[in-house]
């Protein structure tokens, strides 16, 4: 399939806190990998400096070969990089399908100043998104019936799925979750896994995922990374990583 991100000997350090020492993995097409490791590993640290909210003091991140450290996070969205949150960062005032366009606003060409001077232009492009949202994500992920639903009053699962419809707006080439089944009952966790999975078969979209719940990530995973200490210490196959003595004593052996 091929390498879509490449991560190659990244530090990054708070003070006197090595946050990322020396990190290098490689995330290929069409696959679904996550990071595990235990709490302040790293794992979040490593997603800023791909997503571009930190800025590592060395080591080099290459998508479809091309640099990114030097990029800005509003840069990285265009080149194909989307990703989630741990906390839900909706606007509860507003619907599902209004949540859904703002994951599109850096994709509009009309920016306020046009907007006010050319309104038909930006009434068209507005109606055009709504119409690929409807066609290619409502559907997709099952938010028919709740499509023009205020988000406040939507039970937590099904929130976090709109979180990842907004994220999907664009057809990003990779797809970063961070902890996207942190606070959901073990049904929502299962829904939430077979939605993710059906970006991937469906839209062969690569996925890059932080968390911690076991079942979710070797159920779903395709590769898995293991971080402690801000360092790789193992990655393979799920049930290779499951079995790994550095990985049950850093990380599975806690539980
Ligand atoms: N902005 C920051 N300033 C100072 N230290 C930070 C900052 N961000 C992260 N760190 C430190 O870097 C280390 C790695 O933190 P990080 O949040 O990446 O871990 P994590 O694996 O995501 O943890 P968790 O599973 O709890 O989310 C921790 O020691 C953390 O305190």
């Amino acid at each position: 399939m091929g390498v879509l991100l490449a991560i190659d000997d990244v530090n990054l350090s708070f003070g006197g806190v090595h946050a990322l020492s020396g990190v290098s993995l490689d995330v290929e097409k069409g696959r679904v990998t996550s990071i595990i490791g235990p709490n302040g590993a790293g794992k979040t640290s490593l997603f800023n400096v791909i997503s571009g909210f930190y800025t590592p003091q060395s080591g080099s991140i290459r998508f479809e070969k091309q640099e990114l450290s030097d990029q800005a996070p509003y840069q990285r969205s265009p080149v194909g990089i989307s990703r989630t949150f741990q906390n839900i960062a909706l606007f509860s005032g507003l619907t599902v399908l209004e949540n859904i366009k703002l994951g599109a606003h850096c994709q509009l060409s009309s920016g306020l100043l046009s907007s006010a001077l050319w309104w038909g232009k930006a009434q068209r492009e507005e109606a055009a998104l709504s119409r690929r949202i409807d066609e290619e994500i409502i559907d997709l992920l099952d938010l028919r019936e709740i499509r023009d639903r205020p988000i406040a009053g939507l039970p937590y699962g099904l929130q976090k799925r709109v979180e990842l419809a907004r994220a999907l707006v664009g057809r990003p080439k990779l797809l970063m979750l961070d902890e996207p089944v942190a606070g959901m009952t073990s049904s929502e966790k299962q829904e939430m896994a077979g939605y993710i999975r059906r970006c991937v078969d469906e839209w062969s979209t690569t996925v890059l995922l932080i968390d911690h719940d076991m079942t979710m990530v070797m159920g779903l995973s395709d590769h898995v990374v293991v971080v402690n200490f801000g360092k790789v210490i193992a990655s393979g196959a799920p049930a290779q990583m499951q079995e790994d003595p550095a990985v049950i004593a850093a990380y599975l052996g806690e539980n």
